[in-house]
């Protein structure tokens, strides 16, 4: 299943594979594909995800400017795109529906493990180049991609539809194969067609699984309104 997102996000999912485990078949998540999810906890998680999306924003607009190819510009530009004007809406939406306005969701106050993800990715990106934050990056993208295309397939309820319709959408899988590429191909530019054997690739793999630990983290949040 993860096979489809690149080579490089093949081999860093293998190196951590219990924390990847951990992360995409977490109880929350198992909660929204059989309808047990209490959706209490899942607008709690909405709320803090809209906090959580402004900063991955900034963290793709980094990007940006650690680019140093059009091509890589264009796919990270896309994908600030893609999250201001999709995935946002869909919370903002959900959210209205349920009687959140947008002026709540900008009020929401944020906890502690939604800070300490998204600053740790935008740290990546500061303190690094372009492969040390799309290391950052990756897990939030594709797990994601990885959760809505599983439960699509086996979800026993459609309490969640609409979110999981969201992952398992064209769009943003065309989005994880984007970036699966960029990953592949900015760290080809940089460090060679064998990446994986630069003395660079262990603390990129560090980077990746610290990245898939803080969305356990998240998710567990998101269990506890
Ligand atoms: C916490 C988290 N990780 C990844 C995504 C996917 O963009 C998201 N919306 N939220």
């Amino acid at each position: 299943m993860s096979g489809d997102y690149g080579r490089a996000f093949a081999l860093m999912h293998d190196q951590a594979p219990d924390a990847w485990r951990d992360y995409t078949r977490h109880a929350f998540v198992e909660g929204m594909k059989d309808g047990t999810l209490p959706r209490d906890a899942f607008l709690h998680y909405l709320r803090q995800d809209y906090v959580f999306l402004i900063h991955f924003a900034r963290a793709w607009a980094l990007a940006v400017v650690k680019s140093e190819t059009h091509a890589e510009m264009l796919t990270a530009v896309g994908t600030v795109n893609a999250l201001v004007a999709e995935e946002m809406q869909l919370h903002i939406g959900i959210c209205e529906a349920a009687g959140i306005s947008q002026e709540d969701l900008l009020a929401t106050t944020e906890r502690p493990e939604n800070l300490a993800y998204t600053r740790f990715v935008l740290e990546a990106g500061y303190s690094g180049d372009l492969l040390d934050l799309l290391a950052a990056l990756a897990p939030c993208v594709m797990g994601y991609g990885e959760i809505g295309k599983r439960l699509a397939g086996e979800k026993t309820s459609d309490a969640y539809a609409d979110w999981i319709a969201t992952y398992a959408s064209d769009e943003y899988q065309g989005a994880c194969k984007a970036v699966g590429d960029l990953l592949d191909a900015a760290l080809t530019r940089r460090l060679g067609q064998d990446f994986a054997a630069s003395p660079r690739w262990d603390r990129l793999c560090n980077t990746f699984r610290t990245a898939t630990e803080l969305e356990v983290g998240f998710w567990q949040m998101g269990l506890t309104p």
